[in-house]
């Protein structure tokens, strides 16, 4: 075989040859040409790159990587391409993205190389699988590259169709806004060196004949910079060589729009995605999908919507099971945790709105769809009641309440923050959950709780009436429609990888039409307008009397409204001030500059870059994805107790509030010796006798010492030592299973965490020297409070816990608060704060009775990065029964 000095020239590879690999090993070669010191300057990694790929079955990825990159020119695929390199070329394994880059590429190669090559290569993959019969790719692949006459003879679709599929034809057939590359753009023509030589028509020539087309592919860039006329393209002109039989075709960009579903056409792609589901690797999507939903400014919104069935009903009872999805949602969790702590654009941890400073940023769209609710053109017009004061069961004093569904206010929080949205034309971002009825795929089949959508805008609000379980027999519900932001390009879902299943056809050519304004009617009654959201037009104004009235005036039945047809259309859009990327949540530099690791942003969670899953930051040592696997490690210096300990704290008092009127009694201020020094202890005396709060500060001039060590060791072995993560928070157990953490499966010996036994022992030493108690507590919660975490208001009143509570404070000053228990005052603003005190590094905080926590909680509030170790004695019986769990609630 000859090696093709030009690797971006196929055309000079054996066009019979069965094996494409062949065809990597060629590529493989030219890598390593590229890479010589004459070639502006040695890459090691693409020597190695090359290195790899011929000695490494797998690599041959990499190589289509780099394949991709020749054709689309683009900046973007080439640093792909350059990025997957370098991933094999350190010691990580392969990333399943690196599969779906193959299949990708295959695509793209098909288009170039024609069928032999790639048919022996899917069908060989097919019997591999096991698979008996071949499948007809060549005709697939063939007839792809046909003109739209040729095709008929290949599904038995009318041209007409398939052209509006594959090739819009010409100029007059495209929708208005799809704009056509026939020169090179400016980027092409500032491209220069070995990029600018893939645009270069001489380097696409045939010399076999089975080569019969041979296409470079414009980048998705160029797309969008030029808006010139359809025309041949200016690489075909010399691509006819040696008499091979090329068809030339100009590129439009439906060329690089996914390929539309058609019922009988499957694209080389489709075929390849099918044929890969039989194996348990499905490829992902690959990862710049979320880029390409950055740059893609389709201008068709046909493309978008004609892959999922328009206006998808729930799936329930009887229906057919939803279609799984074929790739990774851009962002994804499985857990309500994940998606909080990692993205802020939702941040509700129960209610399904998320709003901040009177705006609604993010809105779940869950179960308790409520009649009407819809997923329309694809979802990018979904209509979804406006949440909240639905029935629900609360928990009150141990018994189920349950709180009958009661009637939408504007001014409630939720609703008042939408309708802010839709005055201020804010657009907002949209989430699901596998509860969603209406998303038209299986998100668990694929291991998805949550997937986000994307940017919306409020097109529309309306309040309606809907049945419900209380004493009326209807409550006030408020609708919003909320209309995609078609800055985006098309929503993912609708990408055609998204799905193997050909969906239901739209009429494709109404759908720019669609771009008008809602119609309204003035209620005769209130002088208000609504809009006409039905075919029988109500006044929707709640406040007035004929609300929910028809013409007849009656109120409708519940299943004989339809929607207006003119109020589902895409109504004219606002301007976006947000781009797909907006969504990725900021990752803080893992290895900034002052080595300071423990500010607030690295509590938060990250989108793990190799397959887009929303996770917590759950280990103290790195980010990591607990689908993939995939880190990136936190590379600070750990923190001294001299660099936080003398933060100021901007309270009124220097060590301790009392608050007049809470019975307590300050003791005086007592010394006690220790080993290093003298230190000395206060007292404080609950009323009733309910016990005690004693605060034993640390002895100077040497006595924090031990402390200072203790803080250094445990951010030095934390990453060995922490137990499960709880919240965005790091919290361990040690010793005696502590149900609050989850009981014996968070907890690890005391012989494991030297560091916490340490702290343990200086917390005994403290209380022997300065009360003389005698205590040896089998259980120790240390907690990492990176700055402005906190610690809610909690009692400790688990059951089977002693009487003596003692906690070591490191690092940073905090305030702790202790107020009434809610049993003994349930008037919320009567529990104002009774006793605050300052805990600084090294004071040990005791609570001294059991009554302590049964008739009062506290709340710690450091000032920055500061360590806890709370010591308590717990009884065996403790350890048996899991269901006693603390009402403890960390916040940040
Ligand atoms: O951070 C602290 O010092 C107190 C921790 C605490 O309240 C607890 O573990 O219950």
């Amino acid at each position: 075989m000859n090696t093709p000095r030009d690797w971006t020239d196929f055309s000079a590879l054996d066009p019979n040859s069965n094996s494409v690999i062949a065809t990597y090993f060629e590529v493989a070669r030219a890598l390593r040409e590229e890479s010589r010191p004459s070639r502006g300057g040695r890459k090691p990694w693409l020597t190695s790159l090359a290195a790899n790929i011929l000695g490494n079955d797998e690599a041959h990825n990499i190589a289509v990587a780099w394949l991709k990159s020749a054709f689309t020119a683009s900046d973007k695929d080439l640093k792909k391409a350059q990025q997957f390199s370098q991933r094999l070329c350190s010691p990580r394994r392969l990333d399943k993205d690196s599969v779906a880059i193959f299949v990708d590429a295959w695509w793209i190669f098909s288009e170039n190389q024609g069928g032999t090559l790639v048919a022996d290569f899917l069908n060989k993959k097919r019997r591999e699988r096991g698979f008996v019969d071949d499948l007809n790719f060549i005709k697939q692949i063939g007839g792809q590259l046909q003109d739209s006459a040729n095709a008929e003879a290949v599904n038995g679709q009318s041209p007409a169709k398939r052209s509006h599929a594959r090739d819009p034809g010409p100029e007059t057939s495209l929708p208005k806004k799809t704009k056509v590359v026939n020169q090179p753009s400016k980027r092409q023509k500032r491209t220069s060196g070995k990029r600018k030589r893939f645009l270069q028509p001489d380097n696409i020539s045939s010399t076999g004949g089975s080569v019969t087309n041979a296409l470079v592919r414009p980048s998705r860039a160029d797309i969008k910079l030029e808006g010139a006329e359809p025309g041949p393209l200016p690489v075909t002109t010399n691509a006819a060589s040696e008499g091979a039989s090329i068809q030339q075709r100009p590129h439009v960009l439906s060329d690089l729009r996914p390929h539309l579903p058609q019922p009988f056409s499957v694209g080389p792609l489709r075929q390849m995605a099918s044929v890969l589901d039989t194996h348990e690797e499905v490829p992902p999507m690959p990862n710049w999908i979320m880029d390409d939903i950055d740059i893609e400014q389709t201008g068709d919104p046909n493309a978008a919507s004609a892959s999922i069935p328009d206006n998808a009903l729930p799936t329930t009872g009887q229906s057919a099971p939803k279609p799984c999805l074929q790739i990774k949602p851009p962002l994804w969790a499985v857990s309500r945790q994940e998606v909080c702590e990692s993205f802020d654009w939702f941040r509700s941890y129960q209610g399904g709105v998320y709003h901040a400073n009177g705006f609604a940023k993010g809105y779940l769209l869950s179960a308790f769809a409520a009649s009407r609710d819809i997923f329309h053109h694809g979802g990018q017009v979904i209509i979804s009641h406006g949440g909240g004061k639905w029935e629900s069961q609360h928990m009150t004093r141990g018994q189920v309440e349950t709180h009958l569904a009661d009637d939408q206010l504007a001014q409630d929080k939720s609703v008042r923050a939408l309708i802010a949205n839709y005055n201020n034309k804010r657009p907002l971002v949209l989430l699901i959950d596998d509860k969603y009825a209406l998303f038209p795929f299986n998100l668990s089949a694929s291991g998805i709780t949550y997937a986000v959508l994307g940017f919306y805008f409020i097109s529309g609000y309306w309040a309606e009436y809907q049945k419900a379980s209380n004493e009326r027999g209807r409550v006030v519900r408020y609708k919003f429609a909320f209309q995609w932001c078609s800055n985006q390009g098309i929503p993912w879902w609708l990408h055609p990888n998204a799905s193997t299943t050909p969906s239901t056809h739209i009429d494709q050519g109404s759908i720019i039409l669609y771009q008008h304004v809602k119609q309204e009617r003035m209620c005769p009654r209130c002088q208000t307008h609504s809009p006409s959201v039905y075919t029988q037009w109500m006044c929707l104004k709640p406040d007035c009397s004929a609300f929910w009235i028809n013409q007849h005036g009656k109120s409708p039945a519940e299943d004989c409204l339809t929607y207006d047809d003119e109020f589902l259309k895409l109504a004219p859009e606002p301007p976006c001030p947000y781009r797909s990327v907006d969504l990725i949540p900021h990752r803080p530099q893992p290895r900034p500059t002052d080595g300071i690791t423990t500010d607030y942003v690295y509590t938060r969670g990250w989108r793990c870059p190799s397959c887009n899953r929303l996770a917590c930051r759950s280990k103290w040592e790195q980010w990591e994805c607990p689908s993939c696997g995939w880190s990136l490690p936190v590379q600070g210096r750990t923190r001294k107790a001299s660099e936080l300990r003398g933060i100021k704290m901007d309270v009124g008092f220097y060590d301790h509030a009392i608050t007049n009127g809470s019975g307590i009694k300050q003791g005086p201020s007592v010394s006690y010796m220790s080993n290093g020094g003298q230190g000395h202890y206060q007292a404080f005396e609950l009323p009733q006798q309910r016990g005690r709060i004693v605060i034993i500060h640390g002895c100077l001039p040497f006595g924090n010492v031990d402390a200072d060590h203790i803080f250094e060791e445990y951010q030095k072995h934390a990453s060995s030592v922490r137990g499960t993560m709880l919240t965005h928070y790091f919290s361990q157990n040690a010793g005696a299973p502590y149900q609050y953490v989850g009981g014996a499966d968070n907890t690890i010996p005391f012989e494991n965490a030297p560091v916490v036994s340490k702290a343990r022992d200086l917390i005994q030493a403290r209380l022997r020297q300065a009360l003389n108690i005698q205590i040896e507590f089998n259980e120790v919660l240390s907690c990492a409070y990176m700055c402005k975490q906190k610690m809610a208001f909690h009692s400790d009143a688990e059951k089977g816990l002693g009487p003596i509570v003692a906690g070591l404070s490191l690092g940073a000053p905090a305030l702790m608060h202790f107020r009434p228990c809610s049993r003994f005052e349930p008037d919320v603003n009567k529990r104002g704060t009774i006793l605050s005190l300052i805990l600084r590094h090294g004071d040990i905080l005791l609570m001294d009775g059991s009554e302590v926590q049964q008739f009062y909680e506290h709340t710690v509030v450091p000032a920055n990065f500061r360590i806890a170790a709370t010591a308590r004695l717990i009884s065996p019986e403790n350890a048996m029964d899991g269901s006693a769990k603390r009402a403890i609630k960390l916040e940040a």
